[in-house]
């Protein structure tokens, strides 16, 4: 009978640890060009497949609107409203469909009750990840390609294809970690 209130409070527990999770993520940086290697798109990913498809989005929000109001959480420990406005500001956009779409991927209504999660649900996830990876880097590119004045295949060079192999790296270590807390029944209902 009590349960509800305190599902509520789990979810909204869930979704602030996502979004500061995110900001560790951007601290952890490595400057190779405009745009640096970090780690958010883990986090980008386990927020979706942990929190769903709206709630993962969510959480994202709050990320973006911490750092617009002037918390130091975008990569480098950078913060306001002209991050948003400059190179990687499409990823920044990006990250909030990138996590909508991973929520595809992770458990719902019954499912979430189940613990044995398979090989092909694992899949699932994996590819809704990979897909909601795919449209942050387009975001991603779209605005190198208007900041730096490049074309398709410059912005392609520069934004996406030297993050692609660590990126499947990240994105395979939070479906693996959303397993372990599935298993666990530690995921927020
Ligand atoms: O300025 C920011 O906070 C956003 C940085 C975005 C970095 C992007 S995310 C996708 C790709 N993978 C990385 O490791 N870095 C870039």
């Amino acid at each position: 009978m009590h349960d509800a209130p305190l599902a509520g409070l789990h979810r909204l527990v869930w979704t602030a640890l996502m979004a500061a999770l995110i900001a560790v993520g951007a601290m952890v940086m490595l400057p190779v060009g405009p745009v640096p290697v970090t780690l958010q798109t883990l986090f980008v990913a386990l927020a979706g497949l942990v929190l769903g498809p709206a709630r993962g989005a969510g959480a994202m929000l709050l990320y973006v609107l911490a750092g617009v109001m002037g918390l130091p959480v975008f990569s480098g420990g950078k913060a306001g409203f002209a991050h948003l406005l400059g190179p990687t500001g499409g990823y920044l956009f990006g990250f909030a469909c990138m996590a909508c779409i991973a929520g595809f991927g992770g458990l719902r209504g019954r499912e979430a009750r189940d613990t044995a999660i398979r090989l092909p649900r694992v899949a699932l996830a994996l590819c809704c990840c990979l897909a909601g990876l795919g449209v942050a880097y387009l975001a991603g590119a779209a605005r190198l390609m208007q900041v730096l004045d490049i074309d398709v295949a410059r912005a392609v060079a520069v934004g996406v294809l030297p993050f692609l192999p660590g990126d499947v790296v990240k994105v395979l270590l939070a479906v693996a970690a959303w397993r372990f807390l599935a298993v666990r029944r530690l995921l927020p209902r």
